[in-house]
C-alpha cells in the first residue's frame, strides 16, 4: 500500500482564538491540538485548596448513601440495566450488597482520574460563575470533562449545595444532539457516581427511557425535550403555571445545552423556548417572592439556570443571543496530547486512502490502540469496511487481527451498541463512522482518527413545485475537524490524521450553518405552535427564512394539524402524543379510524428503527432475490415488510430461548433471517419500538389490537389509506408515458431499484423518502388507488390537479 504524506500542524481550534471575549479558566494548560507539546497531567494547574479536596471526598461519601438509601424504594423500571454499559461496573442491576460495593469501588478508582481532568480543576470559578448568573457559557477543550463533570459537581457540590439548600439538590437536565451520546455518558456517569442507570443518573431518548423518581441527573436528546415542552406529561407537568401552553419545566433547575455548536434544528429551538421560559420563570420568582412565599430558593416556582456548553461554539453568538453581559468560560488543557498531520498532496480516493492509513497504523508495531475513521455516509463506510475487511483477510498468520465495525444513524441500536463492547484478544479495531460519533464520544480504546475532512449533510431545497430534502456530500467546517480530533487523546495520548491539506483546512468554514436554514421545519413548527409561540416572530438564534416556515405550515395544513397561522387543532395536539415526526403520527392516528393499528404500528416501527429490513451480501444476488421473493406482496414494500416483521415474529415466538438456539422443528431465528436476507437488527429493534408505540396508544385511551384480518381479512386498503394520509406529500400518480408525477409538487419520480413494485406499472404510488442522484428516486413504495386522493381534504377541491386519470388498460 502507498502511504499518505502527512505533515504536523500547529493549528488552534478556532474557538480558542476566537475575538470574543473569553475568561480562561485553567491559565496553564495548553489548547488542542498539540504537535509535540509539552502538556502532561503533572501540569494541570490545581487552584482547588485541601478543604475543597475533603469536599470532594465527601460527596462520593454521600453518593454512596444515597445509593444505599434508594435500595427500597420501588424502581419505575424492573430492567434498569441495558446494552450500552461502556464501563465497568457493568449492568449492575442486581440489588445486591456486593453489587453495591463494586459499584462503590469502581466510582472510588474513576475518582482518582476524575480529580485530573481540568474541568475538575477549575471548578470551583465554573459552579461559583454559574450560581451568580441566569445563562453561563462554557467552551472546554474536548475530552477536558464537560459533560461528565458538570452534572455531578452541579448535583452535589459544596458550592452548589449552599444555593439550592433542599435536601436533594438541583434536578439537572443535559441534552446532548444524538442518542448513543446521551446513553453513553449516562453510563459512564452512573459508573462515575457508582449507581445504576435509572436511579440518581438517567437518561431519555426516543424510544427508550431509563429514569425514576430518585433520578437528579437525566441526559436526555435535545428531541425528548423539545416534546416536553411541547406536550408535558399529565402526570408531572406544572400546568397551572404554563404559560401560552408553554411548559415551564419546574421540575428541572438546571439545564444544559451541551454539544451547542452543532446548531441542530432542536439546539436552535431549544435555546429560544428556554429562553422564554427562564424570563417567565423569573417574573413569577418576583411576583412570589413579593408576596412572601418564603424566597425563590424554596418557593414553589424556582428559577431555572442555562448553561451552553461545547468545546467549539462561537460564543459571541450565545453571548449576544442569552445576553449574558458576562464573558464565557474557557476550560483550557486536556488530559492527554493528540499530535495531528495533514496530507501534503490531495487526496484522490478519499475511501482507498483512509483503508490504506487504518491499515498502515495497523501494521505499524508501535501503534497501540484502536482506529476511528471518519467517513461521510452510510454508503462510503460500506465501501471502506469492505476495503479494511478484505485487507485484514490478507495480514499474515500470527500477526495482530483487526475488527471493522460500522458506525452509522441508520443501523439500528444495538449493532451501534457494538463500538462499546471489547474487541477479541489480540486485535484492534477499526471503526468506521459517520459524523454521529463526532461529537460527545469517548469510544473506549481509541487512539487514532484518520479524518477524511467529508460529512453528508441534509439539505432542503425550496420549489413552489414542492420541497425536496436530500443529503450532499460536502468538507466539514473547522469546528467539526477538532471535533473528530478530539475523539483521540482522551484515556492516553492520539494521532489524528487529516486526509486533507494544511492549504484546503484554512479555507474551511469556521462553523456548520444552523440547520434551521437548511431543514424542514414541520416537526420544530408544530411544538412551537403547540407551545403557543408564533413561529414567524420567534427568537432565533439565526433567522430560518419566511419561506422555510411556510413550507412547514403547508405540510401542517395538509396534515390537518393546523387550523390557523397559529392556532394547533386537536388533531395536532394528538399528533404531538407519539414520539414519531407529523406525517407518521397522522398515519397512526388514521389507523385508529381505519381499524388497522395493529398493522400500521407494526410498520411505523420497522421504518423508525433505522436500517433496512432487507440485506444484501456479495456474490449472492439471486439467492438474495429468491429468499425474496416469497415476502413480496402486490401492493409494495410496506405490506412485504410487514409480512418479514410478522413470519420473523412467528418464528422467534416457536424458537427455544432468545432465539440463539434451534427451535425444535427446524432452525433458530438467526439462521431464518441469514437464509432469507432479512435484517434481524432491525427487526429487533423494531419490536422495542412497537412496544412503547403500544404503551403510549393503550395509555391515550387507543386499542391498538384491532387489526385489518379481524375485519376485512386480507384487505390491505385500510393499511394504504393511513399511509396515505400521512404522505400524501409524498405520493405520485402515473402517466400516459409510464413515469409517475408527483401530486403535490411537479417532479418526475422513478421508483428506485431495491423497492418490490420497480418493474410494476400501477396507477399511484405512495413513498417514505426521495433520493436524489441522477434522478429523484422514490424509497419504500406502496401502490393506492388514485381515486384515494380526492378523499383527502387537502386535494379534495382540486381534484383534476392531482389525479391525471390513466386507466387501468393503459397501464
Ligand atoms: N465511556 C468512557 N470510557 C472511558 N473514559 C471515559 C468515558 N467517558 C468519559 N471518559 C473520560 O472522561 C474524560 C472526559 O469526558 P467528557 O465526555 O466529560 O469530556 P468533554 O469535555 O465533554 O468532551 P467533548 O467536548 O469531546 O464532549 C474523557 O476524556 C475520558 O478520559
Amino acid at each position: 500500500m502507498v502511504s499518505t504524506t502527512l505533515t504536523p500542524t500547529t493549528a488552534k481550534p478556532s474557538s480558542s482564538s476566537s475575538s470574543s471575549p473569553l475568561k480562561v479558566i485553567s491559565k496553564s494548560l495548553s489548547a488542542v491540538p498539540v504537535t509535540s507539546s509539552t502538556s502532561k497531567v503533572s501540569q494541570f494547574l490545581d487552584n482547588s485548596s485541601d478543604e475543597d479536596e475533603e469536599e470532594e471526598e465527601d460527596t462520593i461519601a454521600r453518593s454512596k448513601l444515597r445509593i444505599n438509601g434508594d435500595k427500597t424504594k420501588k424502581r419505575k423500571y424492573d430492567n434498569i440495566t441495558n446494552g450500552h454499559n461502556t464501563s465497568s461496573p457493568k449492568k449492575s442491576g442486581a440489588e445486591g450488597g456486593s453489587s453495591a460495593e463494586s459499584r462503590r469501588k469502581e466510582a472510588e478508582r474513576l475518582f482518582q482520574k476524575r480529580k485530573e481532568l481540568p474541568f475538575y480543576q477549575g471548578r470551583r470559578e465554573i459552579l461559583e460563575e454559574i450560581m451568580n448568573n441566569d445563562t453561563t457559557i462554557i467552551l472546554g477543550e474536548t475530552g477536558c470533562g464537560k459533560s461528565t463533570q458538570l452534572p455531578q459537581l452541579l448535583r452535589s457540590h459544596p458550592i452548589s449545595e449552599s444555593h439550592y439548600p433542599t435536601k436533594k439538590g438541583p434536578k439537572i437536565v443535559i441534552t446532548q444532539p444524538r442518542r448513543l451520546p446521551a446513553i453513553a455518558l449516562a453510563n459512564r456517569v452512573a459508573a462515575e457516581m457508582g449507581c445504576v442507570v435509572g436511579e440518581e443518573v438517567g437518561y431519555s431518548v426516543r424510544f427508550e427511557e431509563m429514569v425514576s423518581r430518585e433520578t437528579g441527573v437525566r441526559y436526555c436528546t435535545e428531541g425528548v425535550l423539545m416534546r416536553e415542552l411541547a406536550n408535558p406529561n399529565p402526570s408531572t407537568s406544572s400546568s397551572k403555571h404554563d404559560q401560552q401552553n408553554l411548559n415551564l419545566l419546574l421540575k428541572y433547575d438546571i439545564i444544559i445545552i451541551d454539544e451547542a455548536h452543532e446548531r441542530t434544528l432542536n439546539t436552535d429551538f431549544l435555546c429560544g423556548a428556554l429562553k422564554k421560559v427562564q424570563r417567565i420563570r423569573k417574573d413569577l420568582v418576583a411576583k412570589q417572592d413579593a408576596k412572601g412565599k418564603g424566597g425563590s430558593a424554596t418557593g414553589e416556582i424556582r428559577l431555572l439556570k442555562l448553561v451552553i456548553m461545547s468545546a467549539t461554539l462561537d460564543p459571541g453568538k450565545f453571548q449576544r443571543f442569552f445576553q449574558t453581559g458576562r464573558d464565557a468560560l474557557l476550560v483550557k488543557g486536556r488530559m492527554y496530547d493528540v499530535l495531528t498531520q495533514h496530507t501534503t498532496n490531495p487526496v484522490d480516493d478519499f475511501i482507498e486512502a483512509a483503508a490504506r492509513q487504518a491499515m498502515n497504523i495497523h501494521c505499524n508495531p508501535n501503534h497501540d490502540g484502536d482506529v476511528l475513521v471518519f467517513m461521510p455516509g452510510s454508503d462510503e463506510i460500506e465501501n471502506c469496511v469492505e476495503l479494511l475487511r478484505r485487507a485484514g483477510k490478507q495480514l499474515p498468520e500470527g500477526h495482530k487481527q483487526i475488527q471493522v465495525l460500522p458506525l452509522y444513524a441508520a443501523l439500528p441500536p444495538t449493532a451501534q451498541a457494538k463500538i462499546f463492547s471489547t474487541p477479541p484478544k489480540n486485535t484492534r479495531r477499526v471503526i468506521v463512522a459517520t459524523n454521529i460519533a463526532e461529537t460527545s464520544m469517548t469510544i473506549p480504546g481509541v487512539s487514532f482518527v484518520v479524518d477524511t475532512g467529508y460529512k453528508k449533510e441534509k439539505e432542503y431545497i425550496f420549489r413552489r413545485s414542492g420541497s425536496i430534502e436530500q443529503l450532499k456530500r460536502k468538507e466539514i467546517s473547522k469546528a467539526a475537524a477538532w471535533q473528530r480530533t478530539g475523539r483521540a487523546g482522551r484515556e492516553r495520548d492520539g494521532h489524528c490524521y487529516r486526509l486533507f491539506s494544511k492549504e484546503l483546512f484554512e479555507k474551511m468554514p469556521e462553523f456548520d450553518a444552523p440547520e434551521v436554514q437548511r431543514c424542514n421545519l414541520s416537526s420544530a413548527v408544530l411544538q412551537l405552535i403547540a407551545m403557543g409561540q408564533n413561529p414567524f416572530e420567534f427568537e432565533y438564534i439565526d433567522n430560518p427564512g419566511r419561506d422555510n416556515i411556510a413550507a412547514a405550515f403547508q405540510e401542517l395544513a395538509g396534515l390537518g394539524a393546523l387550523s390557523g397561522p397559529t392556532e394547533i387543532t386537536e388533531l395536532g395536539r394528538e399528533m404531538l402524543k407519539y414520539p414519531l415526526d407529523p406525517p407518521h403520527a397522522r398515519i397512526l392516528i388514521a389507523s385508529f379510524e381505519n381499524g388497522c393499528p395493529n398493522e400500521i404500528i407494526d410498520i411505523l416501527s420497522i421504518i423508525n428503527a433505522g436500517g433496512t429490513v432487507f440485506v444484501d451480501r456479495p456474490n449472492e444476488r439471486e439467492e438474495a432475490s429468491n429468499a425474496r421473493a416469497k415476502f413480496v406482496h402486490r401492493d409494495g414494500d410496506h405490506m412485504t415488510a410487514l409480512k418479514v416483521f410478522r413470519d420473523f415474529l412467528e418464528i422467534k415466538h416457536s424458537s427455544s430461548g432468545p432465539g440463539l438456539k434451534n427451535n425444535k422443528g427446524g432452525q433458530g431465528v438467526v439462521g431464518w433471517c441469514k437464509d432469507n436476507f432479512v435484517n434481524h437488527k432491525t427487526l429487533n429493534q423494531a419490536i422495542k419500538i412497537r412496544d412503547q408505540l403500544r404503551e403510549l396508544s393503550t395509555r391515550y385511551g387507543k386499542d391498538w389490537k384491532v387489526s385489518t384480518s379481524s375485519t376485512n381479512g386480507d384487505d390491505s386498503s385500510p393499511i394504504l389509506r393511513s399511509l396515505l394520509m400521512g404522505l400524501f406529500m409524498n405520493s405520485a400518480v402515473i402517466q400516459a408515458d409510464g413515469s409517475y408525477k408527483q401530486t403535490a409538487g411537479s417532479l418526475t419520480v422513478k421508483i428506485h431499484p431495491s423497492s418490490v413494485l420497480m418493474s410494476k406499472k400501477v396507477p399511484a404510488i405512495l413513498y417514505d423518502e426521495l433520493t436524489v442522484t441522477s434522478s429523484f428516486y422514490a424509497r419504500n413504495v406502496s401502490s393506492f388507488e388514485q381515486h384515494w386522493l380526492t378523499e383527502l381534504p387537502i386535494f379534495a377541491k382540486s381534484a383534476k390537479r392531482v389525479a391525471v386519470p390513466v386507466g387501468k388498460g393503459q397501464l
